[in-house]
């Protein structure tokens, strides 16, 4: 049987959020009982939170929602590509393109190791001319540890506009830590939650045969 890697981050009412938002929360709505034959929970949570795919809509308001996405982007070989040395924003200097080459589907290591309990505001960022080489050359899903293709206080939105321009599509907060770099299968689908600007996938990678 084929390695599979888990590159989600659990959800729970600790997981670090969009600052602002409010707390990912559980709730239970049933519980085994006298007269109560199952457990039943409900769930609150920004849809940024956690491991999670932009839809379109996010950037755009002509853009589709997570249900009106194509799925082909968050399924398929990918190439994830360690760029630990990126110094605050990843550049096209830093990526290693020879092994980007052929590939649809790109993620991009920048942790040494993942926040798991804290907001990182300073998360390493993308550049916008990254996003638009990658879509030069044919990539339809660019995959990240941070937790967004752009920096904290950015208006502009640059890299997301890149993405937008080139139709890509977009995962944010993956866990790499444990991952070589190499080439995977990754399936990660959105939900297909109606008028949603993101949704929580379940990020993982499969060892190619
Ligand atoms: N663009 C970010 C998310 C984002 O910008 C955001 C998420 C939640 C609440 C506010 C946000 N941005 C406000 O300027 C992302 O990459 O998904
Ligand atoms: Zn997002
Ligand atoms: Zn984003």
């Amino acid at each position: 049987m084929s390695r599979i890697w888990d590159i989600s981050q659990p959800l729970h009412a600790g997981v670090p959020v969009w600052p602002g938002e409010p707390a990912f929360a559980l709730h239970s709505h049933a519980v085994i009982g006298d007269g109560c034959p199952v457990n039943v929970g409900g769930m609150s949570t920004p849809l940024h939170a956690g491991t999670h795919g932009d839809a379109p809509l996010h950037y755009a308001n002509d853009g589709v929602s997570s249900a009106d996405s194509d799925l082909d982007p968050y399924i398929g070989p990918c190439v994830l590509i360690d760029v630990r040395h990126a110094q605050g924003r990843v550049e096209v200097g830093d990526i290693d393109w020879d092994a980007v080459a052929g590939a649809e589907r790109v993620l991009l290591r920048t942790y040494e190791t993942f926040p798991h309990h804290v907001w990182d505001s300073d998360f390493t960022a993308i550049a916008a001319e990254v996003i638009a080489r990658l879509g030069g050359m044919g990539v339809r899903l660019i995959g990240t540890d941070a937790a967004s293709l752009d920096p904290e206080q950015s208006k502009t939105l640059d890299a997301h506009q890149a993405v937008k321009a080139a139709d890509m599509r977009i995962l944010e907060g993956l866990v790499l830590d444990d991952v070589p770099s190499g080439r995977y299968e990754l399936i990660a689908l959105p939900l297909r939650i109606v008028g949603a600007d993101a949704s929580p996938v379940r990020a993982i990678l499969r060892e190619l045969a």
